[in-house]
């Protein structure tokens, strides 16, 4: 039996909230295995502090299989498995299919097939959790971005019965946030409209989700759980 503690995988790790995540994840002495699709300067800088960092494109099954064959490579044991990777794909004008297949795979099926093949991985660790990433939008859905919001719903739904298939040695739970973060190119327009949606108003920042996240990892006695971040949108 190996000494040293089972690592924790994270998906979509090289960038923005899951690369916070990971870092402050390390910063609790976590070992970690994290999947990006695109090489991020701030990859480097977990593969400094130890992480194991693995390429990985959940777009298609294949790409979600091979992720998976490299994961079981690596390791014999798993603490938690976080899915936070994503794709905010609004609709596009002649692949709408195209758009909604990707977005599908990466916030479901990925999720689907990469808990059912590694839930033998966290059998062998106490505690074990799985964590899914999800957004808040799908309390209403989303007028411009309807493919995403629709499988966000779905991601949530898996929370739910993999949380009711796993227990009780595994706990599934669920975080949907609202504007955490803005992107580069939101202009003043776009994010004083986004603050406006909620009663608190701020960009909070990933360290909000981080500590979501170590909630979840370190209460015995939350599955099946979706905890809303939203600053308050609900309220509006
Ligand atoms: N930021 C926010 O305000 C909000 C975020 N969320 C959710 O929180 C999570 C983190 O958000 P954020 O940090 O902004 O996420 P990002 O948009 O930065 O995406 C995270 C990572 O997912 C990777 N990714 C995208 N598509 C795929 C794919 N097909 N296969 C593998 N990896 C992929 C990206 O890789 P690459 O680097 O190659 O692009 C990216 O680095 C997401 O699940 C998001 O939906 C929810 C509500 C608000
Ligand atoms: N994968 C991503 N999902 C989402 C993002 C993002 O940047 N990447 N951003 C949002 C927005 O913050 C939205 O909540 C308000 O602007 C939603 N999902």
């Amino acid at each position: 039996m190996s000494a040293s503690p089972a690592p924790i995988l994270i998906s979509g790790a090289s960038q923005r909230i899951g690369l916070h995540c990971a870092e402050r994840l390390l910063d609790d002495g976590e070992r970690l295995i994290v999947s990006y699709r695109r090489e991020r300067p701030g990859l480097a800088g977990l593969r400094e502090r130890g992480a194991l960092t693995l390429q990985a494109d959940f777009s298609d099954e294949a790409g979600i299989l091979r992720f998976i064959a490299q994961v079981g490579e690596h390791t014999d044991r798993l603490r938690a498995i976080v899915h936070n990777a994503s794709d905010w794909l609004s609709e596009a004008p002649g692949e709408e299919a195209l758009a909604f297949q990707r977005l599908f795979n990466v916030h479901m099926l990925a999720p689907y097939l990469i808990n059912l093949h590694c839930a033998e991985l966290l059998e062998r660790s106490t505690p074990a959790d799985i964590v899914h990433i999800s957004d808040d939008v799908t309390r209403k859905g989303s007028a411009r971005h309807i493919a995403y919001s629709a499988s966000k719903a779905g991601l949530d739904n898996l929370t739910l019965s993999f949380a009711a298939r796993l227990a009780p040695r595994i706990k599934v739970n669920g975080i949907a946030p609202a504007l955490i973060l803005f992107n580069e190119g939101d202009d003043e327009a776009y994010r004083e409209k986004a603050l406006a949606k909620s009663a608190l108003g701020i960009e909070p920042g990933p360290e909000v989700i981080y500590r979501s996240l170590r909630y979840l990892l370190d209460n015995p006695y939350v599955t099946g759980t979706t905890l809303t971040v939203n600053g308050g949108r609900h309220l509006k």
